[in-house]
């Protein structure tokens, strides 16, 4: 008799994004969850777990979610999720965690490679476009395989704003954030639309460049008002969409970090670009036609993110 089983998905990191982000999961169905910790949290991991569990006869869904230290327990997953890491405190930038961080990562997939070699790996520990290439050298997994997670929260809150701005619906706003993840991301006015109408028609240029500046620090704008963290809710959205995308195949067109080769002329660079992400992983990268302001733009963004990797050591 043919079984068919659930799809499992490893969180790695029971912090805020990932117990957010596992719960989520289960509230969607979209396969059992093993959310992982380190051993000296082993308990809390457990405790967490078996909260959301408790929650699933209130909402109705039926995914199972495991706490653990133990990588055995995430064998065979299809996709792991690594949020493990530290975030930044008000007055550092993401690039301050880079070397606790990059330890961390490159730990953790040593125990992926191990326990899920097939698995589709999707990464959010942040500086993170040089924490997808350190995943991406540990694991050793094609480059289809291994994305990280960006684009798709910068376009979020990009949205969030144009939305607020025009008072119309979220659902019908539509953007692109490339590059890296950082304060010179490039979010693309041009490819920008509310109901298929381009924003530039229906909002100033000074309005439109406050929203763009926005949307590149928006990341900091949360830390300062938490205080002692980093944003959780809308980060475990995203990762959540790309789960979605991948395990449904969905082949959703998505900004995501992509390993390029000759892609906008970039080599060997992880770096946000739009592609789609499906039952392959990356299957797909798109280059836009860019203006010289937004090559530009894209370059200055580039050389932030090799800046960082010049001090990566692992
Ligand atoms: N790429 C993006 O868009 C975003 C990235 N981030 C980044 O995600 C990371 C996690 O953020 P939060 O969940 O808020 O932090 P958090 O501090 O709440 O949670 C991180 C968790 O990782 C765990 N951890 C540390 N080393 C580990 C290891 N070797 N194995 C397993 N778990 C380990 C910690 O014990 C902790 O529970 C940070 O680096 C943050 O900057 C956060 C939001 C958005
Ligand atoms: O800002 C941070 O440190 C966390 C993050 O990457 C974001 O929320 O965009």
């Amino acid at each position: 008799m043919t079984v068919i089983k659930r799809k499992k998905i490893t969180v790695v990191g029971a912090g805020f994004t990932g117990a957010t982000t596992a719960l989520m999961l289960a509230q969607k169905e979209l396969g059992d969850v093993v959310l992982v910790d380190i051993p000296q949290l082993e308990n809390p991991t457990k405790g967490k777990a078996l909260d959301m569990m408790e929650a699933s006869p209130v909402q109705g869904f039926d995914s199972q979610i495991k706490g653990t230290s133990d990588y055995e327990d995430t064998a065979s997953s299809d996709v792991v999720i690594i949020t493990a890491g530290i975030a930044r405190k008000p007055g550092m930038s993401r690039d301050d965690l880079v070397n606790t961080n990059a330890g961390i990562v490159k730990s953790v997939c040593e125990q992926v490679k191990q326990y899920s070699p097939e698995a589709i790996v999707i990464i959010l520990s942040n500086p993170v476009d040089a924490m997808t290439y350190v995943a991406y050298q540990s694991l050793g997994f094609p480059k289809n395989r291994v994305i990280g997670q960006s684009g798709v929260l910068d376009t979020a809150r990009y949205c969030t704003f144009i939305a607020e701005e025009l008072n119309v619906s979220v659902e019908d706003v539509r953007g692109f954030v490339l590059g890296g993840h950082g304060d010179d991301m490039v979010p693309l006015v041009r490819y920008s639309s509310v109901g298929g109408i381009p924003i530039d028609t229906l909002i100033s240029k000074e309005r439109i460049q406050e929203i763009v500046q926005r949307t590149r620090v928006g990341g900091g704008e949360i830390v300062n008002l938490l205080g002692n963290g980093s944003a959780y809710y809308a980060p475990a959205a995203s990762l959540v969409q790309m789960t979605e995308a991948v395990l449904k195949d969905k082949k959703r067109i998505l900004p995501i970090i992509a390993y390029l080769e000759g892609e906008y002329g970039y080599n060997d660079l992880f770096m946000g670009v739009p592609a789609i992400l499906g039952g392959g992983g990356i299957e797909k990268i798109f280059e836009l036609e860019l203006t010289s302001e937004e090559k530009a733009a894209l370059e200055k963004s580039a050389d932030s993110v090799r800046n960082v990797l010049k001090i990566v050591n692992v």
